[in-house]
């Protein structure tokens, strides 16, 4: 780490060749996406070419993972966060986050993303982490519809806990490895429908194969960034700066810096 002029620390260790965004990340499909441009917002692209920008500390944004259970909420997050993928199935119990580091345009940004029990012995715990989220995913099994008519409901319950119009949603099919590229497409049909209706973007992935997984997160962090740099930019007037938004605070010493990867686990038990 590295003192900055205000007292605040940032992390000075480079970030993983591989999570670094320079371009911006394109949809999975153009009747299912919530922006459709290829490119940085200008101001945002602007920001990011300032020093201040650069080294104001590491941005957050809090990522909700929610759907039924056994759709495959926890092997898409270890797919992209730990690149493997467990064929055993073990209910996620309560919560678990991992943090997830990220360089966009040359500046730190982290998802902190939360994997939710999908049973509903554990609902109640795991709703009581859904508020402050940036991105909320709704994953469902492309392999069993019942759980695509659910997300519905699961939309519902994490925008209780949230404002409608500070959150990106995603609906995310899992499983596609399972399935005929005839069944895939009638299906996707109906996702991109429901979407639609949810305002939401839609991503057809596996991770088993990791197929779409890595391109599908990409996305995830660009949207959440811009969003929250424009966020910032929008409330930057005459007392705050980029980053005074979701900023994390480190001074130095503290047990405050989440390390990178690090996994907490939190349940009712
Ligand atoms: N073939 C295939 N199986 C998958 C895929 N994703 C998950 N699975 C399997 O589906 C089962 C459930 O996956 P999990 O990720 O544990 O499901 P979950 O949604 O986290 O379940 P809960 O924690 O109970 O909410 C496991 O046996 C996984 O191996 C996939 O992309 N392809």
């Amino acid at each position: 780490m590295q003192e900055m002029a205000n007292g605040k620390m940032h992390f000075s260790a480079p970030v993983s060749k591989d999570r670094i965004i320079s371009k911006f990340p394109k949809w999975y499909t153009p009747q299912a996406c919530l922006q459709m441009k290829d490119h940085w917002h200008t101001r945002v692209k602007t920001a990011c070419q300032d020093r201040t920008t650069r080294n104001v500390g590491m941005k957050m944004s809090k990522v909700v993972v929610v759907g039924d259970l056994y759709v495959g909420k926890t092997c898409l997050i270890n797919r992209f966060c730990k690149d493997m993928f467990d064929r055993d199935y073990k209910a996620t119990i309560g919560v678990d986050f991992e943090i997830e580091r990220f360089e966009l345009s040359g500046v730190p940004y982290s998802l902190q993303i939360w994997d939710t029990a999908g049973q509903e012995k554990f609902k109640c715990i795991a709703s009581t982490y859904y508020r402050g989220a940036q991105v909320i995913i709704i994953v469902f099994d492309l392999a069993d519809i019942r759980t695509l008519e659910h997300t519905r409901q699961w939309l519902q319950e994490a925008m209780r806990e949230n404002d409608p119009g500070s959150c990106f949603i995603f609906l995310v099919g899992t499983k596609r490895d399972l399935l005929s590229s005839a069944e895939c497409h009638r299906t996707e049909r109906d996702a991109v429908k429901m979407a639609s209706e949810m305002q939401a973007e839609f991503w057809s992935v596996s991770s088993k194969t990791g197929e779409n997984v890595r391109e599908f997160f990409f996305r995830v962090a660009a949207l959440a960034f811009e969003g929250s740099m424009l966020r910032d930019l929008e409330g930057a007037g005459s007392h705050s700066h980029i980053g005074a938004g979701d900023l994390i605070r480190i001074d130095q010493g503290t047990a405050e810096e989440p390390k990178a990867k690090s996994v907490k686990k939190l349940s009712c038990c």
